[in-house]
């Protein structure tokens, strides 16, 4: 359960995030979308305690991750864009590596288990992460969310670059993380797949949540027109 109250964050006399009241529940994913510059990031930062709020507050699980960061982040997994994995490594080496961060000691029959949970295929579970695709690494960092049992699943714009088949892919593994319990905020530029993924949408500007929708509520085309409508595009449809 990811929640926040006011959550408000100031970079000099910049306001990149204004009293940001969001919940996501268990087995809920939640989508942001917004311009550059809505203050996406800097919620997804706030809440990794990368960055403290200057005012309001945010929990996971319940526990507040401005003071208490260290404990929340027990139960956080986050995949930015470019996941961060030992290059030299292969894809079990970073996993157990990861895991055992997490406080996790897997056999290697539980590491290759998770691997084939996240999607990867057998015969990747040995190569250098060097030599994956963008779609292979976001797998390891869906196994290492599986592996640590993460409640909370922080995503950063995970489908750029993405074939439209590795997309869908990495959609239906959300899916099935929801369907665990994991509740799931992701920033994201991509309306379709956060349409096909989410339960819930928000539509950020100018650090502001300024629309909320339930996804199997709105059509695709719907969510576009109110999202270029926030946005004071030209074309949008009245
Ligand atoms: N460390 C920082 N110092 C100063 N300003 C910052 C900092 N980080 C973000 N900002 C500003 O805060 C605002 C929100 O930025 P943020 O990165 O959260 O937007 P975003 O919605 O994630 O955009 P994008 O879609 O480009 O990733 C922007 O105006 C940005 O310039």
């Amino acid at each position: 359960m990811i929640t926040t109250q006011n959550l408000t964050k100031k970079y000099g006399d910049h306001l990149a995030l204004n009293k940001l009241n969001l919940t996501v529940a268990e087995g809920n994913i939640y989508c942001l979308l917004g311009a550059n510059g809505a203050g996406k990031t800097t919620t997804i930062n706030l809440l990794l305690g990368f960055v403290q709020p200057t005012s309001g507050s945010a929990s996971i699980n319940g526990i507040d991750v401005t003071t208490n960061s260290r404990e929340a982040k027990k139960y956080l997994a986050y995949i930015p864009e470019n996941l961060m994995l030992y290059p030299n490594l292969s894809a079990m080496e970073n996993l157990d590596y990861f895991s055992g961060i997490a406080g996790k000691s897997l056999s290697k029959t539980q590491l290759k288990a998770f691997l084939a949970e996240a999607g990867l295929q057998n015969n990747a579970f040995e190569k250098r992460i060097a030599t994956f695709s963008k779609g292979m690494r976001q797998k390891v960092g869906i196994s290492i969310a599986l592996a640590k049992d993460a409640k909370v699943l922080l995503l950063d714009e995970p489908t750029p670059g993405l074939d439209p088949s590795a997309s869908n892919e990495f959609g239906l593994l959300l899916q099935r993380l929801k369907e665990k319990g994991v509740a799931t905020l992701m920033a994201t530029h991509d309306i379709f797949r956060a349409r096909e993924v989410a339960t819930h949408i928000g539509i950020m500007k100018d650090g502001q949540l300024k629309q909320q929708f339930v996804a199997s509520e709105i059509s695709l085309g719907d969510l576009e027109n109110a999202y270029l409508k926030t946005m004071d595009y030209k074309n949008a449809l009245p």
